[in-house]
């Protein structure tokens, strides 16, 4: 099915983050791991050619797909034409306005994979099933103290509960890519902490986090730009 679309429409991927998972296992673990029912409205960064967005429009109430890339939209209105519980959504997802969701699930784009999870968390939803690349998600999901602790750990944990599900080989996907991928569970709760300023606050874990070799007095006060007057 998968392989017949691709060359029914002449997709090579690749471009684009277009990475397509065609291991039916994982796009059904993945469905899964987002327990779908009839009233949740899902959110899909990417949609391809539509593997995941199959398994989602059979789950939950209603699905939004934003895809970049026009001829993926083709393919998915051609796809889902039968679909009543579709949106798709043609546009870029750093610049379109976003939908209101309660889930979101998505094979990212692993090129916007840092701005679009802040961009989402910064919406609000009550659960996330992404996939990342596998160092990527590492970082996002690790304790503090351990080697890989840093500014994105610091500032994922700030938002939301994270937890990685699953280690994925580049053999379920065509193309395959270079890299490994994990997928990761979001969960957005409040802080754990009060925060009086949180633009001072993520400031000052990016200059803690970037400059891991100085002491942290001289980190924070050396910046650029500085911290304060
Ligand atoms: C890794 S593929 C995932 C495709 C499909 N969901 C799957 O699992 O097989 C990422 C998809 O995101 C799309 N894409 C890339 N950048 C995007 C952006 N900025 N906004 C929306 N979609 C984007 C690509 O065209 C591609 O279809």
């Amino acid at each position: 099915m998968v392989y017949s679309i691709l060359k029914k429409y002449g997709i090579r991927g690749g471009s684009l983050d277009q990475h397509f998972l065609v291991n039916e296992p994982i796009l059904d673990s993945i469905a899964e791991a987002a327990d779908l029912q009839i009233d949740d409205v899902v959110l899909e960064i990417g949609g391809g050619i539509g593997n995941l967005t199959e398994r989602l429009v059979s789950r939950a109430g209603r699905v939004i797909v934003i895809e970049r890339d026009s001829r993926l939209v083709a393919v998915l209105q051609d796809r889902f034409h039968n679909v009543s519980n579709i949106d798709i959504i043609e546009g870029d997802a750093m610049k379109v306005e976003l939908p209101t969701f309660n889930k979101v699930v998505a094979n990212l784009p692993y090129s916007i994979s840092s701005p679009i999870t802040f961009r989402l968390l910064n919406h609000g939803f009550e659960k996330g099933i992404l996939m990342y690349q596998y160092e990527f998600a590492r970082r996002m999901v690790e304790a503090p103290g351990s080697k890989n602790y840093g500014r994105l750990s610091v500032d994922t944990q700030y938002f939301a509960d994270v937890r990685l599900l699953r280690k994925i080989s580049p053999s379920a996907f065509t193309p395959a890519p270079k890299v490994w991928s994990a997928v990761v569970e979001v969960v957005p709760r409040p802080p754990a902490f009060e925060v009086k300023n949180e633009q001072l606050f993520f400031r000052v874990v990016e200059a803690a986090f970037g400059q891991r070799r100085k002491k942290m007095k001289n980190a924070l006060t050396k910046c650029n730009p500085p911290l304060a007057d």
